[in-house]
């Protein structure tokens, strides 16, 4: 993360508990420095009520505020919180740097952690999902940093409420259609229940599982060197098919930014396996494009 004390610290401020008390600390850490980031998404009607309690509350504690109004709403096949989350790191990454920010810090906390790795196990993800959200990361140039994924959601309310800091109750988060919010109204307290100190190990295995991601990127990395990128189809079949597996995952992942299904990685090994001939073809959908044999190379093409 860059030097905080060169530059103004963003935090991405929804106006909910989480992000207020993250405003809260970083202006007892940085005072004068900080400044709050809210996105309007005009999604829901609650919108232009969060909006008003981000500029009451920058108000407030002497933070400013910039709002940045969206129309975030899906395109067909994507899911509508996947395109809010989409347009929400832009429009924050956007602002941070209109407002030379060395940083944005966003509010999840170690419950969302848990959330993640209980959603990601839910829908059969692999490690690089099973691994949670980062720490750190960058995105359309900008760093963004999670700095309470330590800490549980009920110690900052307890916080906000011992400081007697207001903050915006999200009502879709009680909502049971989301998978995430019936994971935390009905699976977490019977795990917890049973595993007190769930946030711990949880968080432990997820380390775990980064870890060993990271040695999985650096070995296909490795690999790609061997075989070219795009790869070539015989410097691929020399491998052993998990690192066949993992070098394509990589490719189209890190290269390509899309995520093959476990059902297209296997349709694409056998069709690699039988590669053998010069008038084999190969034309397989994968995600939203296609891989496609060219010459002694795969190609990826997205659709248009
Ligand atoms: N509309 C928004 N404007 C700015 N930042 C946002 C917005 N929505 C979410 N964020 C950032 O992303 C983080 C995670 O979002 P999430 O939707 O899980 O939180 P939330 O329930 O909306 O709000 P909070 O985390 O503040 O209670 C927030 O803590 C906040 O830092």
């Amino acid at each position: 993360m860059p030097d905080p004390l060169a530059a103004p610290v963003a935090v991405a401020f929804s106006a909910g508990a989480d992000s207020t008390a993250l405003l809260l600390a970083a202006h007892t850490l940085w005072p004068g420095q900080v400044l709050a980031l809210h996105v309007h998404h005009g999604l829901q009607a609650a919108a232009d009520d969060f909006e008003a309690m981000a500029l009451l509350t920058g108000r407030a504690l002497g933070i400013p505020v910039h709002v940045c109004r969206l129309d975030a709403r899906a395109q067909p096949g994507q899911s509508p919180e996947d395109a809010a989350r989409q347009y929400r790191y832009r429009a924050l990454a956007d602002m941070a740097r209109q407002r030379g920010a060395g940083c944005v810090l966003l509010g999840q906390h170690a419950d969302d952690q848990a959330e993640t790795l209980m959603l990601a196990l839910a829908r059969g993800a692999g490690l690089p999902g099973l691994a949670g959200m980062p720490e750190r990361f960058e995105r359309h140039g900008v760093v963004f940093g999670r700095p309470w994924l330590g800490v549980s959601s009920a110690s900052l309310r307890a916080w906000l409420v011992a400081r007697r800091q207001a903050f915006a109750d999200d009502p879709s988060n009680a909502d049971p259609r989301f998978t995430r919010n019936r994971i935390r109204a009905h699976l977490l307290p019977a795990w917890a229940q049973d595993f007190p100190a769930w946030r711990e190990t949880l968080a432990r295995s997820m380390r775990h599982i980064a870890q060993a991601q990271g040695l999985l990127d650096e070995l296909a990395a490795e690999d790609l060197q061997g075989t070219g990128v795009p790869p070539a189809i015989g410097a691929l079949q020399a491998l052993s098919r998990p690192r066949q597996a993992n070098l394509l995952r990589h490719w189209l992942r890190r290269h390509e930014a899309v995520a093959p299904s476990e059902v297209q990685l296997d349709a694409l090994l056998l069709q690699i396996d039988a590669c053998r001939t010069r008038g084999h073809r190969i034309h397989l959908k994968v995600a939203d494009g296609q891989v496609q044999r060219d010459g002694d190379r795969l190609r990826f093409d997205r659709s248009v």
